[in-house]
């Protein structure tokens, strides 16, 4: 159990890392909290909130894992190296794709709801 809380005190610390160092950490975290309250304020059902919270998930760890690569990287060739490159653009290119995703189910979700509300005024 004392192992558990350590590690995960490891895990909060990597979160709190990619919030502070990375721009669009920051941006995805905005973007989940305007896209939960839309859905509170929208009642979606049980299987939407599970693909709303899933496609959060996806965007955040990529995210996260985009700033592991990004560090290693870093740290392994601090000069340019095309292997480098196809690294960081690699990794950059799997937030980006997770990024859309989330983008068309929210648009899925939220676009009838709002198109609806826009109409009836
Ligand atoms: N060591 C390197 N060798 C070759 N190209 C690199 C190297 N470091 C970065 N690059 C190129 O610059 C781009 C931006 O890299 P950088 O590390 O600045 O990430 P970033 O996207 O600006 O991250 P953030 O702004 O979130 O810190 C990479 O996607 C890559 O194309």
């Amino acid at each position: 159990m004392q192992r558990f809380i350590r590690n995960a005190g490891y895990a909060v610390a990597g979160i709190v890392h990619a919030v502070k160092t990375q721009r669009h950490m920051k941006f995805h975290l905005v973007a989940a909290a305007v896209a939960v309250t839309t859905g509170a304020a929208c009642q979606l059902s049980r299987v939407e909130w599970i693909m709303l919270i899933l496609v959060i998930a996806m965007v955040i760890a990529a995210e996260l894992l985009n700033t592991a690569v990004e560090a290693v990287v870093d740290l392994a060739s601090p000069e340019r190296h095309p292997l480098a490159k196809a690294a960081k653009d690699t990794a950059a290119a799997a937030v980006l794709v997770t990024a859309v995703a989330a983008a068309v189910v929210g648009l899925l979700l939220f676009g009838p709801r709002i198109w609806s509300v826009i109409q009836r005024w």
